[in-house]
């Protein structure tokens, strides 16, 4: 699964890459008549590891939606490598992990990797039977993220943190570019959530994977990601995550409205 993504443009970390990998342009959205989204700008380039931050209810879910077409803007343009969303033929590209996707029935009737496999439909078609090449990259994805034991289990039977090893292994199975994340570490103690962040950083730097994540824990994120978009219906800030810090207080007060103080854990 890595060779296609370590394609030499992937590869040279230093070129300058103009094209950005997803654009939004000018989006306002709304659920029925309630506005959630209004003109928001912002570009997300290769190699980022980008993360979005806002309170509850502040939209920031419906911004990956924007950008996965699971709902069209009422204004403006989201474009996927250039291209509106629309004409995108690239969705196998996308790999998504929604919220909640840990929230398992324990007696759902499927392995780990049964449902790693299933990663493969955007790829292989609905119908299509798994190849051998296909249980390589379910085996290699498993692999990835240290779950290869686990392979014969039932997933119900997992932890919460295992669970969501495994659904980034599923995302990671349709062979992205670009990986959406949505809350992944609720729910997910302290240990493996630096594991996690260790796997995306892997993901991120030694795969070139552009990764996205919505997340709620501003300290841990600010420390992982370089890049960052504070939205509470429209973006409060877009950008490096260095220069966010420097006027960190300010803006965190103005998204939440509030003074927030912040809290690192260090590992
Ligand atoms: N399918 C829907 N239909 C109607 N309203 C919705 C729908 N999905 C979300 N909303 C509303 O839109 C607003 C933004 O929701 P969204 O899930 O994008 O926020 P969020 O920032 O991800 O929230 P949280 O941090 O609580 O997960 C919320 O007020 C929510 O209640």
């Amino acid at each position: 699964m890595i060779k296609r993504i370590d394609h030499p443009r992937w590869r040279d970390r230093n070129k300058i890459q103009t094209e950005p990998v997803v654009e939004l342009r000018g989006v306002s959205f709304a659920y029925d008549d309630r506005t959630v989204l209004t003109d928001i700008q912002l570009e997300i380039y290769p190699h980022d590891f980008y993360g979005i931050i806002g309170p509850n209810g502040s939209g920031k879910s419906t911004l990956l939606k924007l950008m996965l077409g699971l709902v069209t803007p009422d204004a403006g343009e989201v474009l996927l490598w250039g291209k509106p969303l629309t004409e995108n033929t690239n969705r196998a590209r996308v790999g998504y992990v929604p919220q909640k996707a840990t929230a398992f029935n324990a007696s759902f009737p499927a392995t780990v990797a049964e449902v790693v496999a299933t990663g493969r439909i955007g790829r292989r078609g609905l119908f299509a039977r798994p190849n051998p090449q296909d249980r390589e990259i379910v085996a290699d994805c498993l692999e990835r993220v240290g779950m290869a034991d686990f392979a014969h289990r039932h997933i119900g039977q997992l932890s919460g943190g295992q669970q969501q090893r495994v659904f980034i292994a599923q995302a990671l199975a349709g062979e992205p570019e670009l990986l959406l994340l949505d809350e992944p570490t609720v729910g997910v103690d302290s240990e493996q959530q630096s594991l996690f962040y260790d796997l995306m950083t892997h993901l991120n730097h030694d795969l070139g994977l552009t990764i996205v994540m919505v997340s709620h824990d501003i300290g841990v994120v600010t420390e992982r990601v370089n890049k960052l978009a504070c939205v509470n219906g429209r973006l409060f800030y877009h950008g490096e995550v260095s220069l966010f810090k420097d006027r960190q207080t300010e803006i965190l007060s103005r998204l939440y409205g509030q003074v927030v103080e912040v809290v690192y854990h260090h590992h």
